[in-house]
């Protein structure tokens, strides 16, 4: 049978491919990419990231595989301990400070994503929200393993595209792509369709991401 993180990854390519050709990601790679969208982008994506570590472990209380349940803990705290840690040392390069973090009005696509994601857990399953979870590892890995090539003459940049090439990084990516492949064995035809549009519309709005900071959406 094949697996369901091919047919995902099948559906989800020309979204990908149009966030690997986003002039937001074309422009960090070259480092024309204006500090203030970056830094946009950063305030919008803290959001995204709190949010993000807490529902790692909102969907490990509901499942029942104990190395599924670790992992996701584990997203929960290494987020806790160095993404966040990577964040606050990018923060005080660019000199954001956390009242001005405190004031950062949430956009519509940063709210949207998030949305998403816990709507897939509480009026979904489990399953359907680690399918949501995937892009968010997957799409930066691939984007961090094409970039790194030419790297980017901007410190902070260089430093972004370095943290999803990173090896533990690789590793994480694969072995979430190994969960939801699990999952996806284990669910029926119905809520594996449902797993494949909640990563389809994830990839949206990681698409949707890069757009928003490089427009600097509002409502
Ligand atoms: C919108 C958005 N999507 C994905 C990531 C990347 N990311 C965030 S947390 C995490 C897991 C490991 O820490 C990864 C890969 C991001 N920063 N912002």
């Amino acid at each position: 049978m094949a697996k369901i993180t091919d047919t995902m990854h099948k559906q989800s390519e020309p979204l990908w491919e149009s966030s690997f050709n986003h002039p937001f990601i074309k422009q960090l790679s070259a480092g024309s990419l204006p500090q203030q969208t970056f830094r946009y982008y950063l305030k919008q994506d803290r959001y995204y990231l709190e949010n993000f570590a807490a529902l790692h472990a909102k969907i490990a209380d509901q499942m029942d595989d104990p190395d599924i349940k670790q992992f996701l803990y584990a997203g929960t705290q290494g987020f806790n301990d160095s993404e966040k840690e990577v964040r606050t040392a990018f923060f005080q390069e660019l000199n954001i400070t956390q009242q001005e973090i405190n004031q950062t009005e949430i956009a519509p696509n940063a709210y949207s994503y998030v949305t998403h994601m816990y709507h897939e857990l509480n009026e979904g399953t489990p399953s359907r929200a680690a399918a949501a979870l995937l892009p968010c590892y997957w799409l930066y890995n691939e984007i961090g393993k094409l970039l790194i090539k030419a790297g980017s003459p901007i410190k902070v940049y260089q430093q972004f595209i370095e943290t999803y090439d990173s090896k533990a990084f690789t590793n994480a990516t694969a072995k979430m792509i190994q969960i939801v492949d699990q999952l996806g064995n284990e669910a029926d035809a119905e809520e594996q369709e449902q797993m494949q549009t909640a990563f389809l519309r994830s990839s949206y709005f990681e698409l949707h991401f890069w757009e928003m900071a490089y427009r600097h959406e509002m409502w």
